[in-house]
């Protein structure tokens, strides 16, 4: 029985996209009631059995109604991201990483001194890491991580538009350093050196970004450490249940740089202008981007700007997303001077990362959504740009 049912999901995850509307909405009833039997030998999370009833009520596409999300017209609208070469070093590369993070908030790194060998490690690892079943990924923590790492949904979700159609391993970079008494897992070890490398590339490159902005305030970039970064693998799913369904909902990063690693599917789309473009995935080079806290650090001089991850109807994709956070306790204060732009005063109140968290946490719960700098702004603050 699992086996076939097993099948029937399969079947039905790859050719739903052909069926019509009415068939698929047979089709998805069905497939719910699969992944509702929590076949053991199904990796997927139940995402169509648990969020039936937010599909079933919006049966159209996501963006018939909603400005939000894209149109077949935004599908086909690329993003060129600017590449710097880091093989040129430090001094050659500075001027262009601060342009690109002032213009633009998202760039991508190549010579980046990640090896490429391992970024591959990595990929194999991941895949095996989520090919485990569901119900193994729920229960049994993976390796030593906590059990609490695995994550999938979105659990708050109130509306489609909210629901996030992946699953993901969130870990502390502290516990990506295996115990010595671990058994030395190669998993284990490809994560920890990954961190490692990507931690020390978010590092250099945060450096570069804070040494241009003058001032002798406590330096935010020292105080991201290994207790305080994450490194997070995530999984996307096939979606064929609705067009136009998030991977991961539009967001900006809560932390202050991030560096992404993508396989060649495609799904990640920045917000520009107004609109939403597609970035072009360039193997070999690793995409960094401008959070909320560097900002609001610089004030307002370098841009943490919205994305998204489209779900995709045929391919499932990977990605791996470091994160370089400073301790909880770390005061954000605007820089009233910056090297350019000449004394502006401040635009955000200052603040700790561990009240901009709780400040999200609480927007969340009431709101359903995360409401970010905006809550920091000071009114007429700064003048323009
Ligand atoms: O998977 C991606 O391409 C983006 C991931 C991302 O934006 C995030 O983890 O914050
Ligand atoms: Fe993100």
């Amino acid at each position: 029985m699992a086996v076939t049912t097993y099948i029937l999901t399969q079947l039905l995850a790859r050719h739903t996209i052909k069926l019509t509307p009415y068939i698929y909405m047979q089709a998805s009833a069905i497939s719910s009631t699969a992944a509702m039997m929590n076949d053991d030998d199904d990796s997927n999370p139940p995402l169509m059995a648990t969020y039936k009833h937010l599909l079933d009520s919006h049966p159209r596409r996501l963006d018939a109604d909603d400005r939000t999300t894209t149109t077949d017209d935004d599908h086909s609208r690329r993003c060129v991201l600017p590449v710097i070469d880091l093989q040129h070093g430090e001094d050659q590369c500075r001027e262009a990483i601060v342009r690109a993070a002032s213009e633009s908030g998202f760039f991508q790194v190549t010579n980046h001194g990640v090896p490429q060998a391992l970024l591959d490690e990595l990929h194999e690892a991941q895949v095996a890491v989520f090919r485990r079943p569901f119900q193994r990924k729920v229960r049994e923590p993976l390796l030593d991580f906590s059990p609490e790492s695995y994550r999938w949904g979105t659990p708050a979700a109130m509306r489609l538009e909210q629901l996030s159609w992946s699953e993901a391993y969130h870990l502390p970079m502290t516990t990506c350093t295996p115990p010595a008494t671990s058994s030395g897992d190669k998993t284990r070890l490809v994560i920890e050196e990954v961190s490692t490398a990507m931690s020390e590339l978010a590092q250099q490159l945060a450096g570069i970004l804070a040494a241009d902005l003058r001032g002798d305030e406590e330096d935010v970039v020292s105080r991201c450490t290994r207790s305080t970064c994450f490194l997070r693998l995530n999984r996307y799913p096939p979606c064929g249940a609705a067009s136009g369904a998030f991977g991961l909902c539009p967001h900006t990063d809560s932390d202050f740089l991030t560096i992404l690693h993508q396989d060649g599917v495609g799904g990640l789309q920045l917000r520009k202008g107004g609109r939403w473009l597609a970035v072009e995935p360039n193997p070999g080079a690793l995409i960094v981007n401008v959070g909320d806290l560097l900002q609001a650090w610089s004030n307002d001089r370098y841009r943490s700007v919205e994305h998204r991850v489209m779900a995709s109807a045929a391919s499932e994709r990977f990605s791996v997303a470091f994160f370089l956070c400073p301790a909880y306790d770390t005061l954000i204060r605007p820089r009233s001077s910056t090297a350019g732009g000449g004394d502006r005063p401040p635009r955000y109140k200052s603040f700790t990362f561990g009240e901009y968290r709780n400040q999200i946490r609480e927007d969340v719960r009431l709101t359903g959504r995360k409401l970010g700098l905006r809550r920091f702004r000071i009114q007429g603050g700064g003048g323009p740009l």
